[in-house]
């Protein structure tokens, strides 16, 4: 048996898969916990792949490994290879006003959208490179490469060989504000427009380029975490993934780049050759997980509680910009509770707007993203929950589906290697279980009620 590994290396840990590059069976699995935070030493992520690894039998009978992580993070390094600074991950809004002042100096959201697929806002790496340039020159000056979390760890895993070395691939690339998914190619004048210089940038991969070696095990390109789900949960055209992560994404594969002005849809490329339209929302999973520590329950009770509620939970409402929102873009907005009454004041009714307040924001996403699904596929750490999957399809008022529990960015991730050994023009097909099937009925007051609290904040 052929053994590849992928990883996952997410905002809130590490994961790693080994499969059969030629079924796709599971054979081993491991993970280990980041740190909290939105800037974080890019050693942690090295130190909790090294564990998963290890938790994972490690990688001595692994043939392929590709890493799939977290977008946009900073991570930058001086001539000689080593970190500058902690990077920023995607999740930090401390480059707001930087994303500003480039969508103005550059003409505007639509100049943006031409030029890279996407307009920028706190959470691509372009506007986090101004803010280092502002406020802290010194480290700016010393940034000889910048690069993603995949591309650092792809390339310490290949023992971390100078920074001209450095790869990453279209799908993490299109994240950056600086390289374009419809030309593919990189626009070094934004680089320069961003820090004043440009600093060595990863070499772009095709989808099966060999990325190097760690000892005898081949490195595939990797690339974003998105990106890796897409493959992991077979992708394809008229489907919609809605992931519940740390962020809420909702993704579909599209055949040509997008350039959506109005910056809800960023134009990102795919790990195939394509094309991953996406709606990115800074507040999915960890709703959930607030909402279950201020009622002092685990996940699962703060699921039943939530199911014991009504739809539209009475009238009560949870905006749920609890670390500012991205889409819409609201970096400095703060969660807030709307329609509160006496008979309304219980646990049960408060779970239930959590989740309903986190699932609007998503299908705003859907809305947004202008596609009639065939299919949505929901899948992320809070697909997990019971409650979310029940109430998904009230808000969304379309049926859900949800594939087996599973860690679908690394599989994406063991997918790509397995590519990348197989030489085959398309991924290697693996069989998928039959996702299960959630059906309600829609509940639009509960979507219009969320829109007009929404519009308040
Ligand atoms: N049974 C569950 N019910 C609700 N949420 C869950 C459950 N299990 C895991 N989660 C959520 O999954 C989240 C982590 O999801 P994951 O997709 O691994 O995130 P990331 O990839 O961003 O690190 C946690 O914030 C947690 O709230
Ligand atoms: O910024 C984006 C997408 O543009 C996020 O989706 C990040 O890629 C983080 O993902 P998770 O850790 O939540 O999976």
């Amino acid at each position: 048996m052929t053994l590849v590994a992928g990883v996952d290396s997410s905002t809130q840990s590490c994961k790693v898969v080994i499969r059969d590059a030629e079924s796709g069976a599971l054979v081993r699995e491991g993970r280990a916990s980041h740190p909290d935070g939105t800037e974080i030493d890019p050693g942690h992520w090295w130190d909790a792949l090294q564990r998963a690894v290890e938790q994972a039998g490690g990688l001595s009978d692994v043939a392929a490994l590709a890493v799939g992580a977290q977008q946009h993070g900073m991570v930058c390094l001086d001539e000689q290879g080593g970190v500058v600074r902690d990077a920023l991950l995607w999740n930090d809004t401390r480059s707001a006003r930087a994303a500003e002042e480039l969508v103005t100096e550059l003409g505007g959201p639509r100049a943006w959208a031409e030029a890279v697929g996407s307009v920028p806002v706190a959470s691509f790496t372009v506007t986090k490179l101004r803010w280092l340039a502002e406020h802290e020159p010194d480290n700016a000056a010393r940034t000889a490469a910048v690069c993603l979390p995949h591309d650092w760890l792809t390339w310490r895993l290949a023992g971390a060989p100078g920074i001209n070395a450095i790869t990453t691939d279209r799908g993490d690339a299109s994240g950056t504000g600086y390289w374009s998914p419809g030309t593919g190619s990189y626009r070094p004048d934004l680089l320069k427009l961003a820090m004043g210089h440009t600093p060595v940038v990863p070499r772009v991969l095709g989808p099966t380029a060999e990325a190097g070696r760690a000892g005898d095990v081949l490195l595939a390109p990797g690339t974003g975490d998105n990106m890796a789900a897409a493959l992991g949960v077979g992708l394809r055209p008229g489907d919609v993934v809605v992931s519940i992560g740390t962020s809420g994404t909702v993704f579909a594969c599209a055949g040509e780049a997008s350039h959506d002005p109005s910056g809800a849809v960023a134009g990102f490329a795919d790990a195939t050759g394509r094309f991953l339209p996406l709606v990115c929302t800074l507040n999915a999973a960890r709703v959930l997980d607030a909402a279950a520590r201020m009622l002092g329950v685990g996940l699962d009770e703060l699921g039943e509680l939530a199911l014991q509620a009504p739809p539209g939970a009475d009238g009560l409402v949870l905006v749920p910009y609890l670390e500012g929102e991205r889409t819409p873009n609201k970096p400095d907005a703060t969660g807030s509770v709307h329609g509160l009454r006496l008979a309304n004041s219980t646990p049960a009714h408060f779970a239930r707007a959590a989740v309903e307040g986190m699932l609007c924001g998503l299908a705003d996403g859907l809305d947004a993203l202008g596609v009639e699904p065939e299919r949505i596929l929901l899948i992320g750490g809070g697909a997990r929950s019971q409650a979310v999957r029940a109430i998904a399809p009230t808000v969304f008022g379309r049926p859900v589906l949800v594939p087996e529990p599973g860690e679908y960015v690394a599989d994406g991730a063991a997918r790509q290697a397995a590519w990348l050994l197989g030489g085959t023009a398309e991924p290697p097909s693996w069989q998928a279980g039959e996702p299960r099937r959630y059906e309600a009925d829609p509940a639009p007051d509960v979507r219009a009620r969320y829109a007009e609290a929404a519009a308040t904040v």
